[in-house]
């Protein structure tokens, strides 16, 4: 390896520059490969030849000797992205992460591989459905996924606390007619009572007057409500339509939702045990539904911090009126936001999801948080083999906002081709986004500061620095060396054109990397010596045919070496590949 460039950044400041350029490209000419032949070169004045011995005679002995063995090792490597790198080389790899809802449609061992070997980067369990034995089973046959070689992480989706119809009279939807009399409880449903809802919250018709508008699942069915009897609502169905179970019940006056007075915490009794059971499992993130504020995400994190759970990711749904009111502290508070777009749609109109999607990116993109689009991205797939070129549009749409990722419900979890509608997301995305390197619209951002400390502040400088160098010298790959994931996460939200490999040695960092933009995160050995992690690793991925001569990547660190004064912490280097 012939290095091109090698600056150390000290402060922000002061360049050092490291023994001459010639003298390493004389040393690796000679395709020395041991970490202490380079060190030994290392020690070399500017100027001087030789290592005691002629350089290049001593040093091409070093080559066969036991240090080559450091070399080896695992580089933890997932099965998907070898494969791709290999078919497609860097600039193939997909950036765009992808979710998958894993449901009765797709839980069978075998169906799990498939979707890890068709990308699934993380696979979502939503606690509304099924059992905890259904999902303990489903975690450990991902666990076992990636004993395999895949990389799949894995997500827990509260049930959260709304207020829905937990009961309708019928197994799956129920008509509402023009005019027709229905009665909203909380009571036991007696089942043989025709038109009789019931809600699944005691306090559900609080504060809701007569007059009031019953809106059920965002315009599936509307209904006036007549009368108030006790608790119960006597509503008249005013706009016909459809009630599907568990459907959502929200209340409207005068052309504005009304909250109704029934404070619903965001995290139920449920929703605790569910956590605590993703806990035990050693999942990696819990996304929260329907938080109202920044409350309920510094309660979760405290608690998994009390616990020492503190690598499990909170992510927060934004999916009600009062999340979008509070989005910036929100965002601020989470490790990542989910824009799940079902729900959502039931509060805000339609029209406004587009616009309101593009605002939620940016925020978390300024405040370095990663945001998945969930929702209704190919819904039609749930029955069709091919998508509409509505919903492709839609995920074109996503992915060229730059969303971290995207995410299918009812495509994988119960559809007839969730197989199919993953490999439409991985097309459609790989798509746009080699239009938008073409388009050059990877131009460097504006980002915001983040409120940070100098030490991170400097971290951001170096990352928006790397991934302008990055871009425009054209080079091949972005080699990020990460103890803690924040330089590749800080790299990742300049939405580079090379691909991300996010060295690091803890593997709970590596798994929740999975979900950021354009990173490969990747689990291996790394010591306090720099310049022996980017050797091994080069070395490794070399050794597997990854790379190839004149390759030329960057490369990021934020491990300190023990060695160097405080002040040396974090480095940029180009580095050719011989
Ligand atoms: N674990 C599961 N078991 C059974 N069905 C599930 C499961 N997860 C999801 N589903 C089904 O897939 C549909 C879409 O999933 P999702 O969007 O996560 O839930 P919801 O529609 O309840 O918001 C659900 O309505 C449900 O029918
Ligand atoms: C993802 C969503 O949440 P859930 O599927 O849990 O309703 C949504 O509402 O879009
Ligand atoms: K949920
Ligand atoms: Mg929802």
């Amino acid at each position: 390896m012939a290095v091109v460039g090698d600056l150390a950044l000290m402060c922000n400041q002061i360049i050092t520059k490291r023994p001459s350029l010639d003298l390493k490209k004389s040393v690796f000419g000679a395709q020395i490969w041991s970490k202490k032949a380079y060190f030994d070169a290392q020690k070399l004045k500017k100027g001087q030849s030789r290592v005691g011995l002629k350089a290049g005679m001593q040093l091409e002995v070093l080559e066969r000797s036991s240090d080559f063995k450091s070399l080896e090792g695992n580089l933890g490597l997932d099965l998907v992205t070898e494969r791709n790198l290999r078919e497609k080389g860097f600039l193939g790899l997909r950036k765009t992460k992808l979710v998958c809802t894993i449901g009765p449609a797709c839980c069978s061992f075998e169906e799990l591989e498939k979707l890890a070997q068709g990308g699934m980067n993380v696979a979502r369990l939503n606690m509304c459905h099924n059992t905890r034995d259904w999902h303990k089973d489903v975690i450990r046959k991902i666990k076992k996924l990636n004993e395999k070689g895949y990389c799949v992480s894995l997500m827990i989706d509260t049930e959260g606390n709304q207020i829905n119809v937990v009961d309708h009279g019928a197994p799956s939807s129920v008509k509402a007619e023009d005019g027709s009399i229905w009665h909203f409880t909380t009571e036991r449903f007696q089942g043989f009572l025709p038109l009789t809802v019931k809600a699944n919250h005691q306090g559900f018709s609080e504060g809701i007057q007569v007059g009031d508008e019953v809106v059920i699942d965002g315009g599936m069915a509307t209904f006036k409500v007549v009368k108030k009897i006790g608790k119960d609502l006597q509503c008249k169905c005013i706009d016909p339509g459809l009630l599907l179970p568990r459907a959502k019940l929200s209340f409207w006056r005068n052309g504005e939702l009304v909250g109704n007075n029934y404070e619903l915490p965001t995290l139920s009794m449920k929703d605790w045990s569910d956590i605590e059971f993703g806990i035990s499992e050693g999942i990696e993130f819990i996304a929260l539904s329907f938080v109202k504020s920044a409350d309920a995400i510094k309660h979760l994190k405290n608690y998994l911090s009390d616990k020492s759970s503190r690598s499990i990711k909170v992510l927060a749904k934004i999916e009600s009126v009062e999340s979008l009111q509070k989005l910036e502290e929100i965002v601020d508070a989470s490790d990542g936001i989910m824009i799940a777009r079902g729900d959502l749609g039931v509060e805000i109109p339609l029209e406004e999801i587009p616009t309101v999607q593009e605002t939620i990116i940016e925020v978390c993109q300024q405040l370095n948080k990663p945001v998945i689009v969930a929702s209704q991205l190919l819904e039609s797939m749930i029955e069709y083999p091919i998508p509409t070129q509505a919903e492709v549009a839609d995920v074109s749409e996503a992915v060229r906002q730059y969303a971290d990722a995207l995410m299918l419900s009812g495509e994988s979890a119960i559809g007839s081709y969730g197989e199919k509608a993953l490999s439409v997301l991985h097309t459609t995305s790989t798509r746009m986004e080699s239009w938008s390197r073409e388009e050059n619209m990877q131009s460097f951002r504006d980002q915001n500061r983040l409120k940070l400390s100098l030490l991170d502040q400097i971290a951001e400088q170096i990352c928006n620095s790397a991934s302008e160098m990055a871009n425009n010298l054209g080079l091949d790959a972005i080699f990020v060396y990460t103890r803690h994931g924040q330089m590749a996460s800080l790299l990742s939200r300049n939405r580079p054109n090379p691909p991300i490999f996010a060295f690091t040695d803890d593997k709970n960092i590596r798994m929740s990397l999975n979900l950021h933009w354009g990173v490969t995160p990747l689990l291996t050995d790394l010591s306090d010596d720099m310049e022996a992690n980017t050797e091994r690793t080069i070395e490794l991925i070399k050794s597997k045919g990854l790379i190839k001569e004149g390759d030329t990547v960057l490369v990021v660190s934020d491990i300190i070496p023990s060695a160097a004064t405080r002040t040396v912490f974090q480095s940029i280097q180009v580095k050719t590949v011989g």
